[in-house]
């Protein structure tokens, strides 16, 4: 029998989330994740199937210790990196340029690709390449495939992908819009079609992905057509560390005036703004918690932060002109009812409106949280990236795919 289990790495910049899927039945034999890898003390929790988690603590240096470790946990289910029944491993990668409209195995060209856009994704693309080199080493007959969270968005027009700079500087820089979270942004906006009972090319969606990374992308009919995030992940959307949106002419501004380096600046905007930069915390239930004690610097980066989601629902409830959904998902979006709530307050002119009792559910489900009868369908449709990566990986590569690309 061919082998139908797929692992799945999400190596993030300073975290590695993972899944042991079986393909033949969607089953999740092993789902995991190490964070604050590079700190002090990193932590482990690996949940096998059925089982119980197992968590540690203790320093993971690096990416490629991280995977170590993950393999490490997989072998004591009987289930290492060494078994016979993987067929595959799928990585999340961040930046894929225009290049790499879908998912890729990987060889070296594909490998050189990524590492050349390191500097339009310095948090990301690093430590999915350390991610793919550890699990080559671990495994080097096996295929690896690259989803890039970028190709959902190519389908995205000139008149959203440009900006409107000199076309000539921009094209031998090759700046232009590119998006990200795409692997997300498909795979809910699928989900929210079915929710409503409706195929694909029949809905246009607002998908907000809300996670410590933020982005909006408006789907017409199962294609992007536009998306907050641009050359690199720090485009649009107030985050948990990253700035979004705001003047260019503040960069220069803070060289010139105020005497920092571009490195500085970097730092600034991607690890020193957004939620935390505006009142010390980036984790909303920490904001919502000192809201609730009346913490004024908490409110103040919450109303921020619900500002411009709001700017954006409006922006591509025009770029859509009928919309037939929005879906909140990511962690804020899929567990934060004040969010979701704050986000469509008063848009009730769009057609947009919020049922409490609704909204105040939690669950794993998608599900609807807009009141009986309205216009705009507002939904909770929680993010699956982990199980669409493994599902492009297997189709490419499992046992029909791998078969009929050769032919
Ligand atoms: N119960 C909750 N209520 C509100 N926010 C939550 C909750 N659980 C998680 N979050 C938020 O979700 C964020 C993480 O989202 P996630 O999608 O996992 O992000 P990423 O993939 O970027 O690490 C946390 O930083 C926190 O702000
Ligand atoms: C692209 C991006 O912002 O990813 P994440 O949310 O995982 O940081
Ligand atoms: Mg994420």
């Amino acid at each position: 029998m061919s082998p139908t289990r797929v692992l799945v790495l999400n190596s993030g910049s300073s975290s590695v989330k993972y899944q042991l899927l079986d393909m033949s039945d969607g089953s999740r034999l092993a789902v995991g994740l190490v964070e604050r890898i590079g700190e002090e003390t990193s932590r482990l929790k690996h949940t096998p199937q059925g089982g119980e988690a197992r968590e540690w603590s203790g320093a993971v240096p690096d990416h490629e210790a991280a995977l170590k470790a993950v393999a490490a946990e997989l072998a004591k289910d009987g289930r290492g990196l060494d078994s016979p029944d993987l067929a595959a491993i799928g990585h999340r990668v961040v930046h894929g340029g225009k290049h790499f409209t879908e998912p890729t195995v990987i060889d070296d060209a594909v490998l050189a690709e990524i590492e050349r856009l390191i500097p339009v994704a310095p948090l990301h693309n690093p430590a999915n390449l350390t991610g793919i080199r550890t699990a080559q080493a671990l495994r080097p007959d096996l295929p690896q495939v690259a989803v890039f969270d970028t190709a959902f968005h190519t389908t995205m027009p000139e008149s959203a992908a440009r900006y409107a700079i000199d076309v000539e500087t921009a094209d031998a820089h090759r700046i232009r819009r590119y998006g990200f979270h795409g692997t997300s942004h498909a795979y809910v906006s699928r989900a929210t079609a079915k929710l409503l009972g409706k195929a694909p090319e029949d809905v246009n969606v607002i998908v907000l992905h809300l996670g410590n990374g933020a982005s909006a992308s408006a789907v017409r009919g199962g294609r992007c057509v536009d998306t907050s995030m641009g050359l690199t992940p720090l485009e649009g959307l107030v985050m948990g560390t990253r700035s979004g949106d705001m003047d260019p002419a503040v960069i220069f501004h803070l060289m010139r005036v105020g005497g920092m380096s571009a490195d500085e600046i970097d730092t600034l905007l991607n690890n020193r703004s957004g939620l935390i930069g505006l009142c010390g915390d980036n984790d909303m239930r920490e904001i919502r918690r000192r809201i609730d004690e009346g913490d004024e610097r908490a409110r103040l980066a919450f109303d921020i932060y619900i500002h411009r989601l709001k700017k954006y629902i409006g922006a591509y409830c025009a770029v859509l002109g009928r919309v037939d959904a929005v879906a909140f998902t990511a962690g804020v979006g899929e567990n934060s009812a004040p969010v979701r709530e704050a986000a469509v307050a008063g848009l009730e002119g769009l057609g947009l409106a919020v049922d409490g009792e609704l909204n105040a559910v939690r669950g794993d489900e998608a599900r609807l949280i807009s009141p009986a009868g309205a216009r705009v369908a507002v939904a909770v449709v929680p993010t699956d990236e982990e199980m669409e990566i493994a599902t492009q990986t297997y189709a490419l590569v499992g046992k029909d795919g791998m078969g009929s690309e050769g032919d």
